[in-house]
């Protein structure tokens, strides 16, 4: 029989998937499946609970939660020699990785791609010693999201970045910063750079276009120096993916990249806090397999 791990964060979202979870399971064992949960108790737990299921050899993990706990349970198996595939149930504030899978908001319809058994590996980044699926990012602006207060996120979900960025943009300076890529090297006054795994960041959808998950490349977005006019108006283009022919804007692909800068920087990975620069990322080419639906694997063969 199959083993299938559930590792959930309780208090992800609006906090719903509890009270679903005698459904789930009994979905899960009904298709074959011997289930097991794990509900987290505080950050980094579910780094542990994911580790602990790659080292008992469960045959699959589903992740319940926002991006955050996505995250971590990569962390957990991403350096492990046997890792289970991974079902993702989008039940977070921010859920940017199960919207580039494609996968839907409804938790029943969450299982279903699940049990419909299609898998498909997929690239992970690699930042110093830890992970991430969506995005590294850094520049004054990426700072601001560590100011929204989490209770007001879970009320007003990803409008609280954008109050949150209309009122810190006339504050956001530029940064000197050597982005070393592949062998080449830019040497600027920077906004901000976004290294992006998937195309669908921070609930811009075409942010990155021509992200694809299995193709071993970042893409990386760098913007240079602008004033607040331009701004907003390379941000109005980008919501429409028309962003990309600016000449403010550097759009490259990468496997290989090594970000510095002149003064202190903050690294966001995956929207929480990563560290400081200098960082190092790497792609990890079809790391991990994913239950993906036939949208994705259509577009993806
Ligand atoms: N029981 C818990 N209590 C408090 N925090 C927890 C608990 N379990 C996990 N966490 C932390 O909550 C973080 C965010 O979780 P997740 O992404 O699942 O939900 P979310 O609602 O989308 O969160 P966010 O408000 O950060 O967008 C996780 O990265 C984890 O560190």
């Amino acid at each position: 029989m199959k083993k299938a791990r559930i590792i959930y964060n309780p208090t992800s979202g609006r906090e719903v998937f509890k009270k679903e979870l005698p459904t789930v399971l009994e979905r899960f064992e009904i298709a074959g499946y011997e289930t097991s949960t794990h509900a987290t108790t505080s950050e980094g737990d579910a780094i542990k609970a994911a580790q602990a299921a790659a080292e008992r050899q469960f045959d699959i993990i589903v992740a319940a939660g926002g991006d955050g706990t996505i995250n971590e349970v990569i962390n957990g198996i991403a350096e492990q020699s046997y890792r289970p595939k991974l079902g993702i149930i989008p039940t977070g504030t921010t859920n940017d990785f199960a919207r580039a899978l494609s996968i839907p908001r409804t938790i029943s319809k969450a299982v279903d791609i699940i049990l419909a058994d299609q898998s498909m590996l997929l690239d992970i980044g690699k930042v110093d010693d830890h992970y991430f699926m969506n995005i590294a990012a850094g520049g004054k602006l990426t700072e601001l999201t560590y100011e929204v207060p989490s209770k007001l996120k879970t009320v007003i979900g990803q409008l609280a970045y954008y109050m949150k960025g209309i009122e810190m943009l006339p504050s956001v300076k530029p940064t000197r910063a050597k982005i070393e890529y592949d062998g080449k090297i830019i040497d600027e006054d920077i906004m901000l750079f976004l290294i992006s795994n998937t195309n669908s960041v921070g609930g811009f959808e075409k942010l990155a276009p021509e992200a694809s998950l299995k193709d071993g490349y970042f893409d990386m977005l760098v913007l240079r120096k602008t004033n607040l006019a331009e701004f907003i108006r390379i941000a109005t283009l980008a919501l429409r993916g028309a962003h990309l022919e600016d000449e403010n804007v550097i759009y490259v692909q990468a496997k290989h990249i090594k970000v510095s800068t002149d003064e202190k920087m903050q690294l966001n990975v995956d929207g929480e806090f990563g560290g400081l620069l200098p960082g190092e990322f790497t792609n990890l080419q079809q790391h991990i397999e994913f239950f993906v639906p036939d949208e994705f694997a259509e577009l993806n063969k």
